[in-house]
């Protein structure tokens, strides 16, 4: 039986006239990674810190492993495991040491220390680097340090804020794989971050979050499915007369129209369907630029739910959408 190692309900958070975190639910079962995809303040490290208990809990309620965060906190801290954004590690001291102060802190015993030690450089791919001290590692090292450190005491969940924010494709793969790698020993994994491929790869579940509100909530699979079967990507010499026209089609489930291009979902088959529609604009007397058809990513899904691309601000990205049918959230 599936069993929720985190249950959030109904919870909000405001700082002064700015609710950040605006009626949010959601439980993330036992032995899961789940994913807060969401840009830059939609409100994630918000709620990652209201469930590590680092921000006090104004409204709603949040159980982490059984306890409440606003009535348990300590029992919550000693069960979950952290790393943020930001590097806390002691750049004077060596890897080792870094680890086996960590374990002191909760007062782990000496042999269980060093055998979780081991373990975790070996997971981390840091054995080689045990006797280097903190300041003299890599970017990407000392973020796997972090992540060995926060999986010291074996916690049942462990919560990460934006954990690959910065580095480079072939570095954060391999952060996946480590990810991976401890949801294997039984870790519950709670992230957030503004990567769609990350999110997409990693997570077993995904929440995308835009201005305080959980917009969509499913597996990577369901999310694109829900979509349409495939995708279609059109430039015309007038997009939007285009766009007017194909909203009459059954076979269209819906159009996001930008400034350069059609993002068209479709229901059927796209070797039924695309004759059909090239047929029909150019009957309209509109040229037809760029066709281009593939099946919808998790940037779709992202554009498809929130009506923007994901970097804030930059209007290249931002969408109008148009629907053509309502799909239910
Ligand atoms: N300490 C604070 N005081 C005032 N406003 C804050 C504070 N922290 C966050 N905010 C605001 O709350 C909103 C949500 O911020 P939050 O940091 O939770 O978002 P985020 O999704 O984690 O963003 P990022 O990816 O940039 O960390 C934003 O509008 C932000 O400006």
């Amino acid at each position: 039986m599936d069993s929720n190692v985190i249950e959030v309900n109904n919870l909000e958070h405001s700082y002064g006239s700015v609710k950040a975190v605006n009626n949010i639910s959601f439980t993330v079962k036992q032995g899961e990674i789940f994913s807060f995809l969401g840009p830059n303040g939609a409100g994630k490290s918000t709620v990652i810190n209201i469930l590590t208990t680092l921000r006090k809990l104004q409204k709603g309620e949040a159980r982490v492993n059984g306890y409440d965060v606003a009535k348990e906190p300590n029992s919550v801290r000693r069960s979950i495991g952290i790393v943020f954004q930001m590097l806390c590690l002691d750049h004077e001291m060596t890897v080792s040491e870094n680890l086996e102060y960590h374990g002191r802190i909760y007062s782990m015993k000496k042999k269980e220390r060093n055998k979780r030690i081991e373990e975790l450089l070996k997971l981390t791919d840091l054995e080689s680097k045990k006797d280097t001290l903190g300041k003299d590692l890599s970017g990407g090292m000392k973020r796997r340090l972090e992540l060995a450190r926060g999986l010291m005491t074996k916690p049942a969940v462990l919560f990460l804020d934006e954990p690959t924010i910065g580095f480079d494709i072939q570095t954060r793969m391999r952060m996946w794989e480590y990810l991976r790698e401890i949801k294997r020993e039984g870790t519950t994994i709670f992230l957030t971050t503004h990567y769609m491929e990350e999110a997409d790869q990693l997570s077993d579940r995904i929440s995308i979050i835009d201005q305080g509100r959980i917009i969509v909530t499913g597996t990577s699979d369901e999310l694109k499915n829900k979509l349409g079967k495939d995708l279609i990507y059109l430039e015309t010499s007038d997009n939007k007369a285009a766009a007017e026209i194909l909203r009459s089609l059954e076979s269209v489930k819906s159009i996001t129209e930008d400034t350069k291009s059609l993002r068209i979902m479709i229901r059927e088959d796209v070797t039924h369907v695309l004759p059909q529609i090239m047929e029909k604009i150019r009957r309209e007397g509109i040229d037809i630029i760029i066709v281009n058809i593939k099946k919808p990513s998790m940037d779709d899904v992202f554009v498809h739910y929130t009506g923007h691309g994901l970097r804030e601000g930059n209007e290249d990205e931002k969408q109008q959408e148009v629907e053509t049918v309502g799909i239910s959230k």
